[in-house]
C-alpha cells in the first residue's frame, strides 16, 4: 500500500476527482480528512465508504475560498487524527461563460474558489507539516488548461495555470522542510463539474474524438496518479507537472 497510516486531507472531496482520490487514499492505506462545501448527504456517504474499506474518515464543512475555513480544516484534521502527512487541494468551480459579458461576481468567485482556496489551503496545511518537522507531500489539482485556452473558461484557465504556478512556488518555499509540492494537470474527466457541457451529444463527441485513448476521463484516472504522487515512491519529485489527459494535449493533428 502507497500511503498506509499517513493522514490525508483532500478539499472538496464529496464529489467527482476530490471524492475518488479520498477512495483510493483510504484503499492505500490511508486515514482521511476531507473538507466538502454544503454537501453533507455526499460527504456522509464518503465517510461511510472509507470506513467501509476499513479506515478512518472525518468530513468537515467549509468555502475554502474563506482563509478561516483553511485554519479550521487543518484543525479538524489534526483533532481528529494527531497529524497531516498528505494535503490534496481540489475543491474547483468552472461555471462555463463567454468572455465579453464576463460578470464580475463570477471571476471573482471563480479566482477566490479555485486559486485563492488553493492558497489558503496549502499554506494551513504546510504549516502544520512544518509544526510536526517530518516533511510532508502536497498535490494540487491543476487542469490540462493550465496550457491551452477555452472560449468559456477565460475566467478558469488562469485559476489553474496558477495553482501549478503554486506548486512550483511552495515546492522552492517548503523544499527545506522537506515538503514536496506537485500538480496533477487532468485533461476532460466526466463529472459534474462538465455535466451540463457534455450533455451536448456533438460537443461529447468532439471531446472524445481529441483523445487518442478514445474515451474521457474517469476520476479514478486522477486519484491514482495523485497517490503515487503522495508516496514515497515519487519522493525526489517536487515542483513537477503530470499531465493525466488520454494524449489530448499532444494530439494537435
Ligand atoms: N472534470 C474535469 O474535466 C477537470 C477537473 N479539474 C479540476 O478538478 C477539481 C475537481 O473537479 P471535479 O471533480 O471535476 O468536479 P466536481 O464538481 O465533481 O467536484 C468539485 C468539488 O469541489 C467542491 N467545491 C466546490 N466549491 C467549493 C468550495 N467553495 N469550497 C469547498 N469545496 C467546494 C464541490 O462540492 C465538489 O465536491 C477542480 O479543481 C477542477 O478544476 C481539472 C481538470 C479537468
Ligand atoms: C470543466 C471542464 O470540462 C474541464 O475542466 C478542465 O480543467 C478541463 O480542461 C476541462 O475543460
Amino acid at each position: 500500500m502507497l500511503l498506509e497510516d499517513k493522514v490525508v486531507l483532500i478539499t472538496g472531496a464529496s464529489r467527482g476527482i476530490g471524492r475518488a482520490t479520498a477512495l483510493e487514499a483510504a484503499r492505500q492505506g490511508a486515514n482521511v480528512a476531507i473538507n466538502t462545501y454544503r454537501d453533507a448527504k455526499a460527504a456522509a456517504e464518503v465517510v461511510a465508504e472509507i470506513e467501509a474499506l476499513g479506515r478512518r474518515a472525518v468530513a468537515i464543512d467549509g468555502d475554502v475560498a474563506l482563509p478561516d475555513s483553511a485554519t479550521g480544516f487543518v484543525s479538524a484534521a489534526v483533532e481528529a487524527f494527531g497529524r497531516v502527512d498528505v494535503f490534496v487541494s481540489n475543491a474547483g468551480i468552472c461555471p462555463f461563460h463567454a468572455f465579453l459579458d464576463m460578470p464580475v461576481e463570477t471571476l471573482r468567485r471563480t479566482m477566490e474558489v479555485n486559486l485563492h482556496g488553493a492558497y489558503f489551503m496549502t499554506q494551513a496545511a504546510a504549516n502544520q507539516m512544518v509544526k510536526q518537522g517530518e516533511g510532508g507531500a502536497i498535490v494540487a489539482i491543476s487542469s490540462i488548461s493550465a496550457l491551452v485556452g477555452g472560449e468559456m473558461q477565460t475566467h478558469y484557465t488562469p485559476t489553474k495555470a496558477g495553482v501549478h504556478s503554486l506548486m512550483q512556488s511552495c515546492a522552492v518555499a517548503l523544499g527545506r522542510h522537506g515538503i514536496r509540492c506537485n500538480s496533477v494537470l487532468p485533461g476532460t474527466i466526466a463529472t459534474d463539474i462538465n455535466k451540463d457541457d457534455l450533455a451536448d451529444p456533438a460537443k461529447r463527441e468532439y471531446m472524445e474524438g481529441r483523445i487518442p485513448l478514445g474515451r474521457l476521463g474517469r476520476p479514478e484516472d486522477i486519484a491514482s496518479v495523485v497517490a503515487f504522487l503522495a508516496s514515497d515512491m515519487a519522493s525526489y519529485m517536487s515542483g513537477a507537472a503530470l499531465l493525466v489527459d488520454g494524449g489530448a494535449f499532444a494530439n494537435f493533428q
